[in-house]
């Protein structure tokens, strides 16, 4: 006997739909039936009935992820890790304006919140006002349309056109599955914070943000370097006052410090970098190294692990972060061989894996993304995995609960 769970009792929609014959089922009207299930088959369940049935998703609210960090702090390269722990690539609207800020895929739906600007290049010169300061965001729009697109409700975005520093007429956005806000402001306005199913915070310190920024700018954008200083200067105080302080909102920080294996290293190539990961966050639990909640240092290197100078060090333990419970793992160091990080995956735990070694497939997959020989390609992939999981939970609990309901 195949077996039908019945997960809502939303209305039929067009993507699931039951044949013959017309008897009410499981106590409740046909057309208040929707089943969780992708296959075609005949189903019989407590012998009242037994039917044909084609359905291929359930009903459920779009979730949704936060990614805050400052310009050219790598949130482009996190969301292309992200979308690919989904499968399929994410690209802007097909047909759209060519300078769209947004990547849709199958699962995800990613909106900068560049487009929430309500001052344009212009504008903002004008007023003397940075891009960061919320002065120049329209924060209620973006809370209406975070809140339609989470209830389901179809939205036209804004575009806020990096090319002519001008706000463009704006683009359909339909609710996706999973919609990312990533840009300047995602947990400034409490409205806005509250909407977020979970949260992340890139925390790139000033050090390694000017390398960034160097290596970005002078070398693919022709900048100087007395200019790259310049705008990294007068961004500095506003990006204080209302960029960084969101850190402290979220489930999980990414923080990316210099070295501290090489004795006062100012060039910036080797990395520190730590994930702090929020105790008690619904549908998440930290990633751990050997033992849940003990405090350790690791260094992996030897038989298993190739490392060259200056070598590789992790650590793991408890600590406590703007008054929050945190577990903290760390990776100070950079991989030789990305095929040998299986070796470190292994003794990582709550990982949130679906196969053995898929941390490593997912590195080895985007070996050439800025920082897949580091701790920010490996905690990004462990982030995006964690995502993918909160997802699933989220949507089987959903689930669960409606059938509860219709139960009851
Ligand atoms: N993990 C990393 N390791 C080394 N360099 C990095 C890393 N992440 C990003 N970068 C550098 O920073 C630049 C900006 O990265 P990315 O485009 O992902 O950032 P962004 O936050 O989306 O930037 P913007 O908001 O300006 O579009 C990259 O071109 C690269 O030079
Ligand atoms: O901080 C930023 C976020 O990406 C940009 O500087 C801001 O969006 C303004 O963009 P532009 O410099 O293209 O006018």
């Amino acid at each position: 006997m195949a077996v039908c769970t019945v997960y809502t009792t939303q209305s039929l929609n067009s993507t699931c739909s039951i044949s013959t014959p017309t008897k009410t089922h499981l106590g409740f009207h046909q057309k208040q039936v929707v089943f969780y299930t992708t296959t075609r088959k005949s189903i019989k369940r407590n012998n009242s009935y037994s039917s044909e049935i084609s359905c291929s998703a359930e009903e459920t609210k779009t979730v949704v992820i936060g990614l805050a960090a400052d310009s050219g702090c790598g949130k482009s390269t996190f969301m292309r890790r992200l979308t690919s722990v989904f499968g399929g690539a994410a690209e802007p609207p097909k047909g759209g304006n060519p300078d769209s800020n947004t990547l849709i895929s199958d699962t995800t739906t990613v909106i900068c919140l560049d487009d929430y600007h309500s001052l344009d290049r212009t504008g903002r010169k004008e007023k003397g006002v940075t891009a960061l300061d919320p002065r120049a965001n329209d924060f209620d729009l973006m809370y209406e349309q975070v809140k339609a697109l989470k209830d389901g409700i179809p939205v036209e975005k804004p575009i806020y056109n990096h090319v002519s520093g001008l706000l463009d007429p704006p683009e359909l956005i339909k609710p996706p599955k999973i919609l990312v806000i990533e840009g300047l402001h995602p947990m400034f306005d409490e409205r806005v914070r509250d909407l977020l199913d979970f949260s992340i915070y890139l925390d790139i310190s000033n050090e390694v943000k000017f390398a960034w920024k160097i290596q970005r700018d002078m070398a693919e954008r022709g900048h100087s370097l007395e200019s790259i200083k310049a705008s990294i200067e007068a961004r500095k105080p506003d990006f204080d006052a209302y960029i960084d302080p969101q850190k402290q909102f979220a489930d999980a920080v990414i923080e990316v410090l210099p070295t501290q294996l090489i004795p006062d290293d100012n060039e910036g190539k080797v990395l520190r970098v730590r994930l702090i990961m929020k105790e008690g966050v619904k549908y998440f639990s930290p990633v751990y190294l050997f033992d849940e909640g003990s405090t350790i240092s690791w260094i992996p290197c030897g038989r298993k692990l190739t490392c060259s100078y200056p070598g590789i060090k992790f650590f793991y333990g408890p600590d406590s972060y703007f008054d929050n419970e945190v577990s903290v793992l760390e990776m100070d160091g950079q991989f030789d061989r990305l095929d040998e990080l299986i070796y470190v995956e292994s003794h990582l735990s709550n990982i949130s894996t679906k196969f053995y070694g898929e941390v490593t497939q997912q590195m080895l997959k985007h070996a050439d993304f800025p920082g897949s020989n580091n701790g920010t390609g490996l905690f990004q992939t462990m982030v995006g995995l964690k995502i993918r999981d909160l997802y699933e939970q989220i949507v089987a609990s959903k689930a669960g609960a409606t059938l509860e309901a219709a139960k009851a």
